[in-house]
Parts: C-alpha cells; structure tokens; sequence
C-alpha cells in the first residue's frame, strides 16, 4: 500500500492506520461463542446485529467463528481481499463491504485456500462468490449474497481495517462474526462477554423447553432427528 493511499484512508469514516491493530477477543471468549448457535446470540444483542437472510453459507455446514478483518472494496473488485491476505492473523474472518454487488465472485477457491494457509477462520461476504465445491473441499466457510461464475476485477480502491456495513450492520475491526446454517450474527468487541453470558442464558432455557417438549412426543421421533 503506498503512503498516499494509507493517508486517504485515515479520511475514511473508522479509518486507521493499517499498523495500528484493532483490539482482538481473547481466545477464551470466542471458545463460548463456538458452542452458541446465532439464534441465541442474536436473541441476547436485542435481536439485533443479525444480517439481513440474504447472506447464507455457501456450502451446507459451514460454520465460522473468528476476529473481523475488515476490507471495504469497489463492488466486484478483490485486489483489496488479496492485500487482507498480506497483514491477516490466524483466526481472522475477513469481512467485505462489497456494496452488495452479486454480478461479480469477490473470491473463490484459490483464495480461499491461500486464506486456509494464513489460518484465516473464513470469509463474510457482501458481495457473490465462486468455486462452491473447491471452497467445502478446504473445508473453508464463505458466507455470501450469492454465487456467479463472474470473476472479480483487480484494480481496487480498498481501504482495510475500516468500519464496514456489511448487509445493514456495522462491522468493526476486532469484532466476532459468528456464521451458521441460520445466517451470520455481528458481536460487537466491547460487550462480548456480556453477550455470551445471555446467549448462554437463553440456550439453557431453551435446552430445557425442549427436553420438555421431547419427552411430551407421543410418536417416537423419526431416527437422528432428535439429539
Ligand atoms: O479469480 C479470483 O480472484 C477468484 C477465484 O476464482 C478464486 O479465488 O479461485
Ligand atoms: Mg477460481
């Protein structure tokens, strides 16, 4: 990045210095959110900070839970997810305002696999992606508007590490993004451990409604279905 464009980007709304990094959760913190489904946490945030449904998994099973590295990029432009891959730390969720944008795949699977060989946790998108199969193969969550086969441009401008939208939530640098088959929920850093405590909360309420509403079954469940 030259020092033109690190300048411009202290301009932007969140803009910082790409040296300067964000606070992170502490791993103990992110390990409460990996045993919390996004309907519990969403539910503890006030039923806010859940993305809007048309951010789903791009493959069935994928599961994210991770920092927020932040790329605000030109629709359908990756030159900035490919400078994300340059200063990303293992357990990062790279996270791309992309405007909305679904004519062009921000990423496919050549990205996602070099993301897996930074210890990138996985990818949230508003944007499209490509290369479905490639990407379940590395086993690396995406969570995406939609897939084209559309590659991306490689021109940019990019800023990284900014405050983001990402489909109508704001994502802060150091944020934790947790993604599951329901869609993705937006934790902000600075209540964390306040969040998980009521996410905590309401699964065990809710653990227990549903023993009692099992155990009120007359017919036998079909096999699997119950846990
Ligand atoms: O060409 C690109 O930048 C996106 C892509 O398909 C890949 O990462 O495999
Ligand atoms: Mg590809």
């Amino acid at each position: 990045m030259t020092e033109r464009t690190i300048h411009e980007q202290e301009l932007l709304p969140g803009g910082r210095r790409p040296h300067q990094r964000p606070a992170r959760p502490a791993d103990h913190v992110l390990a409460r959110f990996r045993q919390l489904p996004t309907a519990n946490i969403g539910d503890a945030m006030e039923r806010l900070g859940v993305l809007a449904p048309a951010i789903g998994p791009v493959w069935p099973g994928a599961h994210i839970v991770g920092t927020a590295f932040t790329v605000w990029t030109r629709p359908g432009d990756n030159l900035g997810i490919h400078a994300a891959l340059d200063s990303v730390e293992s357990g990062d969720v790279i996270v791309v305002s992309g405007g909305g944008d679904e004519s062009r795949a921000l990423i496919g699977e050549l990205v996602g696999g070099k993301a897996r060989t930074r210890g990138v946790a996985g990818f949230l998108l508003d944007g499209a992606v490509r290369d479905a199969e490639g990407l379940e193969k590395y086993g690396m969550p995406v969570f995406a508007r939609s897939r084209t086969p559309a590659g991306p441009y490689k021109d940019g401008p990019f800023a990284l590490s900014v405050d983001v939208a990402v489909a109508g939530v704001v994502v802060k640098p150091g944020d934790i993004v947790v993604g599951d088959d329901d869609g993705v929920a937006v934790v902000p850093l600075e209540s964390a451990s306040l969040i998980a405590d009521r996410a905590e909360a309401k699964r065990d309420i809710e653990d227990a409604k549903r023993r009692s509403i099992e155990a009120s079954f007359t017919e036998p469940a079909p096999a699997g279905e119950l846990a």
